[in-house]
């Protein structure tokens, strides 16, 4: 699908439905994620492009209009999640490349803040000073006490968003399961009435009810209210009719990206059975490319160890 001029006003402009300061709401037709040939490659601590890693993605482009459920799927590493946190602001890349609702999400941190834009991933955890990275949020709070203690949030949306995650104020965090822990994670991110919303393979931890439950609720959210929402899974039981829009990632690059009512087999129902055919094409394109490839990887001597306090990370030289 080919990107739609994303919408230029600048936060704080009067923009038609704004009503958030700071943040130019874009008008109903105008598309809320806007991807324009975004490249992007991690880097070091010293801000240069890791040794030998090829870019995530290259030349990336898509649009989705307000109300889209896009599936994005694709191998492991295709760079799902690293889409993800780009459209969430949570990398830089220049302004022009993305844009959610008329704003660039790493300069305009009205989105987020605003509760406009949502990003819901990974396990619940925090890097704490002297306890470690990615320690899991677990402290002897009740839930009742996080999920309250968040201000600006509608008390009848807070009530029908702990419904719909069938949670109990009373649980303790540090005695809940990692269902539980993570159905006060998604209400935590979904309390305030989003506009944009990321998941990244957040119903993993769910029973099957949780799992429906939560997504009837996705689906009434952009059906009502014209949200949209960027779903990374690798898990498709109950998928088959809730999104409009399927992307497969791969390569560096969208395989496909399409509504779904324009590709014969998912308007037929057949979710799983086209991603696994996609995932297999992937793997043989990749096992021919590796046989085809004359280059020797060569292992230098990086600028940087990768070292941090507490920490190796994947760029200790070889
Ligand atoms: N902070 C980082 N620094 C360097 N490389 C990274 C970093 N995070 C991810 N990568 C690399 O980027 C690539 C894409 O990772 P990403 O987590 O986005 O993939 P994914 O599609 O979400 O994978 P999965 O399906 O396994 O969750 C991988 O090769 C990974 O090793």
């Amino acid at each position: 699908m080919e990107p739609s001029a994303p919408d230029r006003r600048s936060a704080g402009d009067a923009g038609s439905g704004s009503t958030v300061e700071g943040v130019a709401a874009p008008g109903q037709d105008d598309p809320a994620v806007v991807v324009n040939n975004l490249s992007f490659t991690y880097s070091g601590i010293d801000g240069q492009p890791l040794l030998n890693s090829p870019p995530i993605f290259r030349d990336v482009s898509f649009s989705l209009r307000p109300g889209s459920r896009c599936l994005l799927v694709g191998p492991n590493g295709a760079g799902k999640t690293t889409l993800l946190k780009i459209l969430g602001g949570k990398h830089l890349v220049p302004r022009d490349c993305v844009w959610v609702l008329g704003s660039s999400p790493f300069h305009d941190t009205a989105l987020t803040s605003s509760g406009l834009l949502s990003y819901i991933g990974g396990a619940w955890v925090r890097d704490i000073a002297f306890a470690g990275y990615s320690v899991p949020l677990q402290g002897d709070f009740p839930a009742g006490q996080i999920i309250e203690g968040i201000p600006g949030v509608d008390p009848k949306r807070r009530e029908r968003v702990m419904k719909v995650m069938d949670i109990n104020s009373d649980w303790r965090m540090h005695l809940v399961s990692d269902g539980q822990r993570r159905r006060v994670q998604l209400c935590v991110g979904l309390l305030k009435p989003f506009k944009v919303l990321l998941l990244d393979e957040i119903t993993v931890d769910l029973d099957v009810l949780g799992r429906a439950d939560l997504m009837d609720f996705l689906t009434e959210e952009c059906e009502e209210r014209g949200a949209t929402i960027v779903y990374a899974t690798h898990i498709f039981d109950g998928l088959q009719s809730w999104p409009t829009h399927v992307a497969f990632l791969a390569d560096g690059k969208f395989q496909t990206f399409d509504e779904v009512k324009n590709v014969p087999h998912l308007r037929d129902g057949k979710l799983l059975d086209t991603v696994v055919r996609w995932l297999r094409e992937d793997k043989r394109r990749r096992a021919a490319s590796k046989r085809s490839s004359k280059t020797t990887v060569v292992f230098q001597q990086p600028l940087n160890n990768g070292w941090a306090s507490g920490r190796m990370t994947a760029s200790l030289s070889k």
